[in-house]
């Protein structure tokens, strides 16, 4: 069979495009099933990149789990959906598996307006209980057959949001079943309290002979379970231990059982299918990255990958590039450190991607990985801030929104010094709508006490980063993108930037382009294209969105005839805010020509990042037809309008 990125040769993978398809074969067939599924999704990452460790290692689950239950009438919610591409392939998506992450394409995570067989959207984790909950309630109170049926790894229970449809999951009685992915892994390794306890289950004291485990299931579990233990030799091994925790939460456990193995599998979720009480947890144990070589080597299990050569497993390397912002962020925090024993630095399961395993390296004692827990992130940061430590809590934009509540109610109302790294800031690219960090600048500027910056370049950044170190005055936060930066020389010395002061990048006469983040770069090649238009151009950098450098941005409101903010995010950030300093204090009273350039107010979908800039109308072009509208635009006043 060719593995050269192109399709592997799948017999019997080419008989199944529904769940239906793959319910008529014969159960001894399934193993060859899922190997060539396993082969095609390799394949197919190889072209388009993405997840591949994580859909890897539930290709024999999923299987399972379209052969025995009734999809799409059963609904089947997977957490955080990354590990869904086996799923897509088996549910009429095959033909379209190589468009995955691209514009036009599949989504890399489930999506309800893709298929029916994906009932719910995801990509931010350990919401699966409380959708398939959901599902499983309005079914009964519909009198609807169909269950809610939850995939959720070991990294996604650590957050509370688990915990909290659990606790409420006796309302579905045996509606309602939760498969517990325990790969033992999350994008790193997984942290805390409830991966030893997984652990622990895992590898039980003694293996029970299947005799003794028999009667201990006589009394734990619901009647039609009791074969299924009979069948599964790794039944006992769990049952030595019992999902204590889970039993107290009211859930049936079963497990842990070999989620490689299909003839375990199979009978276990016919089972728990046609069990008379509920809700279930199954516990099943995988290998992230099974079946492929160099994912099961990888440290990170190739969770997530870019395009790969399948026979190698050799990654496409981008071209050598300006140092990533995360890098200089990590490297600026390092320094910050060494000078200053009171800074430390908290992730929520987001190591690699935040920067801080580098900081972690270096001062392992004062890095803190507190597992997928944003919320808890945030008030730990605040907690140890009110103690005098200088915390930085690096979360990405989008999974910073989990923690709002958190940010309003425990650091900003009580102006405690947290420091917000917050990457990923603006568009991301492949991961689409889900992961773009468009509301920071709109959900933080608004909160009293709050400082918000912004990077222009990795220089900033740097400065950015020892302003945020020094300063004890309450929130500050500062945002700076995925990717890599502009290749500017970075500082030897990191200056504390004057809190609320912004810069001017370029002075001009007639058009002000008033620059939040790293749109300075389109802002500065628009000022270069209005001069060969004969306007004399201003850019200022703000750098803050709050609180707002006022005298500056009054000046050019007073000198210029049109000024354009433009910032990288969604309406109501720094567009909103220089509008209403201008309308407070009476600066568009005089017929200022006054525009807010921003992302447009629609969820993007999966694409490389310069088509979404393109789209979103936040590049030099853009600038250059916003300010000569503005110019065109009749300046005789509202009646013209009435009588056009
Ligand atoms: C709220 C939230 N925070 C962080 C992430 C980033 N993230 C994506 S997958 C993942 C690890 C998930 O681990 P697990 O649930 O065990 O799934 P596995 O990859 O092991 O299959 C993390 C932290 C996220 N998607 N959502
Ligand atoms: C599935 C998930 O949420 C993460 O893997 C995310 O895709 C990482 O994003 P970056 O690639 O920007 O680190
Ligand atoms: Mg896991």
């Amino acid at each position: 069979m060719s593995l050269m990125n192109d399709r592997p040769s799948t017999p019997l993978l080419d008989q199944v495009v529904w769940p239906a398809d793959l319910r008529k074969l014969q159960p001894d067939r399934l193993r060859q099933l899922a190997d060539e599924l396993r082969q095609e999704v390799i394949s197919a990452v190889g072209v388009t990149g993405g997840h591949l460790g994580s859909g890897l290692g539930v290709v024999e689950l999923t299987t399972a789990i379209h052969y025995v239950f009734d999809t799409p009438n059963d609904k089947l919610v997977w957490d955080v959906g990354h590990q869904c591409y086996p799923h897509k392939i088996l549910t009429g998506r095959r033909d379209r598996i190589r468009t995955l992450r691209q514009g036009g394409g599949l989504s890399g995570f489930t999506k309800r307006a893709e298929s029916e067989y994906d009932p719910f959207g995801a990509a931010h984790s350990s919401t699966s209980i409380s959708a398939a909950l959901g599902f499983a309630v309005a079914n009964r109170m519909q009198g609807k057959p169909g269950k809610g049926i939850a995939v959720i790894g070991d990294g996604s229970m650590s957050a509370g949001m688990a915990y909290e449809a659990m606790n409420n999951a006796r309302e579905a009685g045996n509606r309602l079943i939760v498969i517990l992915n325990d790969n033992d892994m999350s994008i790193a390794p997984p942290v805390g309290g409830l991966s030893a306890y997984l652990a622990r289950l895992v590898s039980s004291r003694e293996f029970l002979g299947l005799r003794d485990l028999a009667k201990r299931l006589a009394r734990r579990l619901p009647r039609p379970l009791h074969n299924a233990a009979r069948k599964t030799d790794e039944f006992a091994r769990g049952m030595a231990m019992g999902g204590t925790l889970f039993e107290e939460l009211g859930f049936y456990y079963v497990g842990p059982i070999d989620g490689h193995n299909l003839d375990q599998l199979i009978p276990v979720l016919e089972n728990v299918r046609d069990a008379a009480e509920g809700p279930c947890l199954v516990h099943v144990v995988t290998q992230k990255g099974k079946g492929y070589a160099p994912a099961e080597a990888a440290a990170d299990k190739y969770h997530g990958v870019q395009k790969f050569d399948v026979i190698t497993g050799a990654q496409a390397k981008a071209p050598p590039g300006p140092p990533s912002y995360t890098g200089v962020f990590a490297k600026a925090l390092i320094a910050e450190a060494e000078r200053d024993p009171a800074i430390c630095a908290i992730t929520a399961a987001m190591p690699s991607g935040t920067g801080l395993d580098k900081f972690g390296a270096a001062f392992p004692d004062r890095t803190f990985d507190v597992g997928i827990a944003e919320q808890h992130a945030v008030t730990f940061a605040a907690g140890l801030a009110a103690q005098g430590m200088r915390p930085f809590c690096a979360i990405y934009s989008t999974f910073l929104q989990r923690a709002y509540d958190q940010v309003v109610h425990d650091v900003a109302i009580q102006n405690l010094p947290v420091r917000f790294a917050i990457d990923r800031a603006g568009l991301v690219g492949a991961d689409g709508s889900t992961h773009a960090g468009s509301f920071d600048v709109t959900y933080l500027a608004s909160l009293p006490n709050f400082v918000v910056m912004a990077a222009a370049d990795e220089a900033e950044l740097v400065h950015m980063v020892h302003t945020c170190a020094v300063h004890d005055d309450g929130p500050i936060a500062v945002r700076y993108p995925r990717g890599n930066g502009t290749g500017i020389a970075l500082p030897a010395t990191p200056e504390r930037l004057e809190i609320g002061k912004g810069r001017i990048v370029r002075e001009g006469r007639q058009v002000a382009i008033l620059s939040l983040g790293t749109r300075l770069e389109e802002a500065l090649k628009a000022a270069e294209t209005l001069e060969a238009k004969g306007l004399s151009t201003t850019v200022a950098d703000l750098r803050f969105a709050k609180p707002l450098d006022e005298a500056l941005i009054r000046r050019l409101l007073t000198t210029h005839e049109v000024a354009v903010t433009i910032e990288e995010g969604a309406v109501g950030g720094l567009g909103a805010h220089v509008l209403t300093m201008a309308s407070d204090q009476g600066l568009i009273d005089n017929g200022l020509k006054l525009r807010t350039m921003r992302l447009p107010d629609i969820f993007q979908d999966q694409d490389k990042p310069e088509k979404q800039y393109a789209d979103a109308r936040l590049d030099a072009g853009a600038i250059v037809d916003t300010v000569l509208t503005a110019l065109r635009h009749n300046s005789t006043g509202i009646g013209t309008e009435a009588r056009a």
